[in-house]
């Protein structure tokens, strides 16, 4: 026994917060989880990932996006389609992903305290109740800072959570709007810019770099750039926004370039904050950097050894996939429990409408460091799966070494990149190569098919290099 209340105690129940307290529980440690009643799952659950990608299915879903290649541009599963109809599916399924939350946390034993926690000293956590006066204080061996981020909001903008709103305030919107600036063109943006292009609004995406999602394959963000104009978006690059006023009919956006953008509501996606400002970080002998991050070692401790801090609050990559496993990570280390750190090879995946997904080194990546590649293609349009889906602009490209054929990269941009890029991913962390790709029988028809097509593309060009070098 120690002479603490609890072995762990986690701060924030987002995906890193779940998995360090379960991790810690399964070692048969004694667990408290502390979040708000209202935000038990995190902002994962609750205004970010699992929200979005639900409101995505059902835009996808109502607007007939997906099949009007086979029935035609005017095909629509509902024809007026409301803020009522795209909420009541996102709401049911927070309400189902908080449920199994819970339930995960209860059935391993660990306290769900609801409330605020606050630093007391290192090993001491004030937890403020949603009453006044309503406080428990809890003492821990270990302790895990899982408290996520939230938006950046400018301090010139007056938000009104009606026509001017963050990007965790989609979901209090009342109506779909006819027209919407959407302020910065990181993931969040494109990804929110697709879905309301795709329900109809007249998108204005600004944008202060000169590109977007710059980390991904150039020629697939082209392909995106192409699709969201071909929906009616506009960009903005390489301008900022200096203010944006409420006037009667709606919005004005104002550029630093003197442009004025008007427009039925503005959504801020310009970047997120680390949520440490009330967690009084001094208390314990911490601090936050000016985005309100916290800095970690390998196994995600903080300075103050005892003290973990897991997902976004510690920054890039700021995803609910790694998340989860920094969290058991961190636990697992705590507790003396062997680890293997997380593989170099993590996926991307972003859900706009097309869906963009990657794993392992980009064209310019390899171009930059000198490593001789050859890239296959394979096109949806010439797949049988394909053409039955009705996806003509899907493509899977993947980087092959021209030295020893191993995949280097795997890029894919269509209907199902996101699982798909999992094949790649995994025959690159086993260090497989083209030829295994070439030699594997596929279901027929199917998209996954096309790591056979593109393995055969690359190898025609490889075998081409070759003939012109050894003749
Ligand atoms: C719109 C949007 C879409 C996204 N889409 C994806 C996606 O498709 N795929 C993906 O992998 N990632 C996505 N993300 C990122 C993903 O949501 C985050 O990476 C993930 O939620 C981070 O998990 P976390 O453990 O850091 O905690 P979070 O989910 O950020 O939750 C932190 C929790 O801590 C609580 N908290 C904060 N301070 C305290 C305190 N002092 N006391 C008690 N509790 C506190 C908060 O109430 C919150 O519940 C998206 C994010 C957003 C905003
Ligand atoms: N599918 C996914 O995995 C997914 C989805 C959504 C979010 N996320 C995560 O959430 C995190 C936050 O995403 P984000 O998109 O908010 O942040 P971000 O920092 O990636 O993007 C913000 C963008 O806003 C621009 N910007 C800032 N101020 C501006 C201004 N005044 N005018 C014009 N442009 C301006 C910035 O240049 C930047 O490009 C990301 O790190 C991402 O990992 C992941």
């Amino acid at each position: 026994m120690t002479p603490y209340d609890y072995d762990l105690i986690v701060i924030g129940s987002g995906p890193g917060g779940q998995k360090a307290a379960i991790a810690g529980a399964k070692l048969g440690k004694r667990v408290a989880i502390i979040d708000k009643q209202e935000m038990v799952g995190g902002v994962c659950a609750n205004t970010g990932t699992i929200p979005s990608k639900t409101l995505r299915e059902a835009v996808m879903f109502l607007t007939g996006m997906s099949q009007r290649e086979l029935y035609g541009a005017s095909y629509r599963v509902k024809q007026d389609i409301t803020i009522n109809d795209l909420m009541a599916r996102t709401q049911h399924v927070i309400g189902r992903e908080v449920q199994v939350v819970r339930a995960q946390l209860h059935r391993n034993g660990i306290d769900l305290l609801n409330g605020f926690g606050r630093f007391v000293d290192e090993h001491t956590v004030m937890v403020d109740g949603a009453h006044r006066g309503d406080h428990t204080t809890i003492s821990g061996e270990f302790i895990v800072i899982a408290t996520g981020t939230t938006p950046a909001r400018p301090s010139v903008v007056d938000f009104d959570e009606e026509r001017i709103l963050d990007s965790d305030e989609v979901f209090a919107l009342t109506e779909i709007p006819s027209s919407l600036v959407v302020v910065g063109a990181g993931v969040i943006g494109i990804e929110y810019a697709s879905m309301f292009a795709a329900l109809g609004t007249r998108v204005t995406v600004v944008e202060q770099r000169e590109k977007m999602l710059d980390f991904c394959d150039p020629e697939i963000v082209e392909s995106l750039k192409f699709h969201l104009r071909d929906q009616a978006v506009t960009f903005r690059f390489g301008e900022k926004v200096v203010n944006v006023e409420v006037s009667q009919g709606g919005t004005i956006t104002t550029l630093a370039s003197g442009k004025r953008i008007p427009a039925s509501a503005v959504m801020y996606s310009a970047g997120r904050q680390g949520t440490t400002e009330k967690l009084d970080l001094a208390a314990a002998g911490l601090e936050a950097d000016n985005r309100g991050r916290l800095s970690v070692d390998e196994h995600y401790r903080t300075p103050v050894e005892h003290i973990y801090a897991v997902g976004d609050v510690i920054g890039f990559p700021a995803l609910a996939a790694t998340s989860m496993d920094q969290g058991r990570l961190a636990a697992y280390h705590a507790f003396g429990e062997p680890v293997h750190d997380l593989t170099a090879l993590q996926p991307i995946g972003i859900y706009t409408i097309p869906e963009i997904s990657y794993c392992g080194a980009t064209e310019t990546e390899l171009t930059s460091s000198a490593v001789p590649y050859e890239v296959g293609i394979s096109r949806y349009r010439e797949l049988a799966r394909g053409q039955i889906i009705g996806d003509a602009y899907g493509m899977l490209k993947l980087l092959v070494s021209t030295v020893d054929r191993k995949i280097l990269g795997v890029h894919v941009f269509g209907t199902g990149a996101t699982d798909l890029v999992h094949i790649g991913q995994a025959v690159m962390g086993c260090g497989g190569t083209v030829d295994y790709l070439v030699d594997t029988v596929f279901n027929y028809p199917t998209l996954s098919e096309a790591y056979k097509i593109a393995a055969l593309d690359a190898t025609n060009k490889i075998r081409a290099l070759d003939r012109f070098t050894t003749r």
